[in-house]
């Protein structure tokens, strides 16, 4: 096991000024050090009130010091926390007299590698602890907070063992090469492998949401020029954040707002009017525009319901390519009552007056959580959408393999699978990926 032999410290509390403070130990020396600092012994598992002092007996402050005895506690090891008042130059005085006494400095992440590395957690536990901590709406929180309960693992670790189960009886048939796959149960294999495609699907569909849920949804507002791009924005924004004017090309740059609709955070971009022409300063908005859109998870279409089918061609090709689009027929306001309903999947609004708009909360709410923000959905990240999408590609190789009775190949595949499953929860996992994981967490996680 890597490096767990030394005792690192840092504060765990967030930066800043606070009611309390908490600077955290692990590591076999943490006892000893804490006990020194406080001058006093210190029981598992008991909130012990303590004089916090430096090497010349002075007080840094008072405070609870609390000590978990290896194994029971966050890293597997011996942990101990000392709760100060939350001041920062307090803190640090505590670290720095902690780092005197034998401790050095915390990486980021290290508290929650060294669980990993004890097995308290296994990768995407870990990394969910991150995401907790990072969830902008609820949404995110509970699913992190799912996926730290191992929800998310455990549907992973159910598909791994199973492709563990169809290597064994493949590397097993290999043995019998003379006799033909069927004599050996064949069937059965093929069979429980395409249901483990299944899946592995369902679970990569989900995996996606999840991802989603992590990220925040990235909308992308795009439409011909005056169609009510801005004042949309400015609607969902609840201030007037973008320039809005009845000059065709008034917008040129991207405006980023984050915008928080019934909990859920998703990041809408107001962009340049789509047309041909314009001088050059809207010329290179209409790129910047269309740079946007390529990497959006959502375009909002905005056309003038007025005129919504010469809108609509001109921004046709930009929006063909993402992954969703949503559009919307604004100033409704305008139309006369006559009017017929728009088509099928149009929302009509009016960000002028409102009209429309609970509807359009309704869809992007559904769109940033998949429709299911509700239970049993959990955080993931891309780099788990990727293992599990190239754990698929394996297995369905090794599906055409067996039906060509190639089993060597079959059991390679089968195994490449088994192992793209495996990094996403760290039962198999290179180690430079580990140290690029626990980089990205801050310092005393
Ligand atoms: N009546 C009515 N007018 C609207 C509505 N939405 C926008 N407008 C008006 O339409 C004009 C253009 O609005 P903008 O929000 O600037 O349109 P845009 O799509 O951002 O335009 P560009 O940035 O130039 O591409 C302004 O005069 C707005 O007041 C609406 O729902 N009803
Ligand atoms: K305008
Ligand atoms: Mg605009």
């Amino acid at each position: 096991m890597a490096e767990t032999s030394d005792t690192i410290v840092a504060i765990a509390t967030a930066p800043g000024a606070g009611g309390v403070g908490i600077v955290r130990l692990s590591g076999p020396r943490s006892l000893a050090i804490a006990e020194t600092a406080c001058a006093k012994k210190l029981p598992p598992r008991v909130a012990e009130h303590a004089r916090f002092r430096d090497e010349g007996g002075a007080t840094l402050d008072d405070g609870i010091a609390l000590y978990f005895a290896a194994p029971a506690s966050y890293t597997g090891e011996d942990v101990v926390e000392l709760q100060a008042h939350g001041s920062p130059v307090v803190l640090q005085q505590l670290v720095a007299r902690c780092c005197a006494l034998g401790a050095r400095h915390a990486r980021p992440g290290e508290f929650s590698e060294r669980a990993f590395l004890n097995g308290k957690l296994d990768l995407t536990q870990a990394e969910a602890v991150a995401d907790l901590i990072a969830a902008a709406d609820i949404h995110a929180a509970r699913a992190a907070r799912r996926s730290l309960d191992g929800v998310f693992s455990r549907r992973v670790d159910a598909i791994a063992d199973e492709l563990l189960a169809l290597r064994v009886h493949t590397e097993a048939a290999i043995d019998f090469a003379d006799e033909p796959l069927d004599t050996l149960g064949g069937e059965a294999l093929r069979a429980r492998l395409s249901q483990a495609l299944q899946a592995m699907d369902a679970l990569a569909l989900e995996a996606q949401r999840g991802q989603k849920l992590r990220d925040g949804l990235h909308a992308v507002i795009v439409g011909p020029p005056n169609a009510g791009k801005s004042s949309l924005l400015n609607a969902l924004a609840g201030s007037e954040r973008a320039i809005v004017t009845d000059i065709a090309g008034t917008t040129r740059d991207l405006l980023r707002e984050a915008v928080r609709i019934d909990g859920i955070e998703l990041m809408l971009v107001d962009t340049a009017g789509l047309r041909e022409g314009g001088d050059a300063i809207e010329r290179e908005g209409m790129r910047r525009a269309r740079d946007e859109v390529r990497r959006a998870d959502l375009a909002i279409v905005v056309l003038d319901a007025r005129d919504p089918i010469g809108g609509r061609q001109a921004v046709a090709d930009t929006v063909a390519g993402v992954p969703q689009r949503l559009w919307l027929h604004n100033k409704s306001d305008l139309l006369g009552a006559a009017e017929p309903e728009p088509e099928e999947g149009v929302l009509r609004v009016s960000a002028r007056t409102g009209e429309g708009l609970d509807r359009l909360h309704a869809a992007l709410r559904d769109y940033a959580t998949g429709g299911q923000a509700g239970d049993g959905a959990f955080t993931a990240r891309a780099r788990h959408v990727e293992a599990l999408r190239r754990a698929q590609d394996h297995a369905a190789i090794a599906e055409r393999e067996l039906a060509a009775e190639a089993l060597d190949l079959a059991a390679e595949r089968l195994r490449l699978a088994h192992e793209a499953l495996g990094e996403i929860t760290g039962r198999i996992t290179p180690n430079d990926l580990l140290g690029h994981i626990f980089a990205s967490f801050c310092i005393g996680k």
